[in-house]
């Protein structure tokens, strides 16, 4: 999947969704208590935190600021939570920013000439910065220092600002859209995967221990399964479901509390909700698995091209249901096992021009 793709998903998905990657709601103040304090706390993202452990001791043991920190992933994996983490154990505060808040250079010198020797300066969706205060950015972190520009036209004049040293910590969903030289100055890149089931389950435990919740080995499997490997969803999901337990029953997230709530919300066994379904099953039952245009699946599920591409399809692309081609989208063999529909193919009626089978392998190789 390409999240670098997705600006408007992001726009869309505002249109609350329970499976949505992207911060809503009541989420932010329950996160605040979610979010792992340390490293240790921190589940997944092996790779990531041996290496980030290794950069912040070998900073803290020389006595130093910890290099520049790049993190790019999709929306909800842990960037906001692992830049705190940075500071925590750098002991250090943070401040925390956005590039659609910093519009101008004069934004960027603001905050900068304001930063104390050794605070962490988190900036989320770094890719969306104006490009003068991206350029002003380039000194910053290389040397330490930015030119003040002061008056207009001939009569301006810029004005040297010597900065205390500062760790940035730059968030980016489009590591592809950052020019060079601003990725460049980053002494460590670290990009976020999305995390496995068994993962979740870790998440899902730790997040029910605080808030007080009771759930059971199957419970936290089944919330797991339909979180779209990301944690953000996967605490969302569990509220969601701490509440059915508590109206419903006796409070306790067993697999079979889990799965009646999660029907309530029209979320599915492997985390589909009703648009990507809808999305699916006009694929499958009205075009025969496809090729179909994006425009004409569009219409037939009654919303923009736009949704369809960007806060549908990513996460069937993903699962391996649907697939973007040249001559249009095609359901995978495993779309129509998940809709519970058999192939044409297999049921004796297809054709090689209906996408699935031997239909797609040559619409793969184009
Ligand atoms: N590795 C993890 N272990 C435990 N909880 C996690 C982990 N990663 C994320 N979370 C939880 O998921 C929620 C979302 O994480 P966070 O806000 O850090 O994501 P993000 O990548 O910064 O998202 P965005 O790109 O939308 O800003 C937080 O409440 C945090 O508790």
């Amino acid at each position: 999947m390409n999240w670098d793709d997705d600006t408007t998903a992001e726009a869309a998905e505002a249109e609350a969704r329970i499976v949505g990657a992207a911060a809503e709601g009541d989420d932010q103040a329950v996160e605040a208590a979610l979010r792992p304090k340390d490293l240790s706390e921190f589940v997944g993202q092996e790779k990531v935190r041996q290496q980030l452990d290794l950069v912040l001791k070998a900073a803290r043991q020389r006595g130093a600021t910890a290099d520049h920190v790049l993190l790019s992933g999709a929306p909800g994996l842990g960037k906001t939570t692992l830049s705190m983490i940075i500071a925590a154990e750098m002991n250090a505060p943070i401040r925390i920013t956005s590039g659609p808040a910093i519009q101008h250079a004069g934004d960027l010198a603001a905050i900068l000439s304001s930063l104390q020797e050794g605070e962490i300066l988190f900036l989320d969706e770094i890719h969306r910065m104006s490009r003068p205060a991206e350029e002003m950015l380039y000194m910053a972190m290389e040397d330490f220092r930015v030119d003040v520009i002061v008056g207009k036209g001939p009569g301006a004049t810029a004005i040297p600002l010597e900065l205390p040293p500062f760790t940035l910590v730059g968030a980016t969903t489009r590591a592809g859209l950052l020019p060079p030289p601003l990725r460049d100055r980053f002494g460590f890149t670290a990009h976020m995967e999305f995390y496995d089931p068994g993962e979740l389950q870790r998440v899902i435990h730790r997040s029910a221990g605080l808030l007080d919740v009771e759930i059971d080995p199957d419970g936290a499997a089944e919330i797991a399964g339909r979180s779209r490997g990301t944690p953000r969803i996967a605490n969302r999901l569990l509220r969601r479901v701490r509440d059915y337990a508590q109206v419903k029953a006796d409070g306790v997230i067993t697999r079979e509390i889990a799965e009646a709530a999660l029907r309530v919300y029209e979320v599915d066994s492997r985390g589909l909700d009703r648009l990507d379904r809808a999305v699916l099953e006009a694929l499958l039952k009205l075009f025969g698995g496809g090729p179909v245009g994006l425009s004409t699946l569009a219409v037939a599920v009654g919303e923009e091209r736009e949704t369809v591409e960007e806060v549908a399809e990513p996460f069937l692309v993903r699962e391996g249901l649907l697939a973007r081609t040249p001559r249009g989208r095609v359901a995978t063999p495993a779309a129509w096992t998940h809709i519970g529909l058999v192939p044409p193919q297999a049921a004796g009626l297809g054709s090689a021009g209906n996408g699935t089978g031997m239909g797609q392998q040559g619409l793969f190789g184009a």
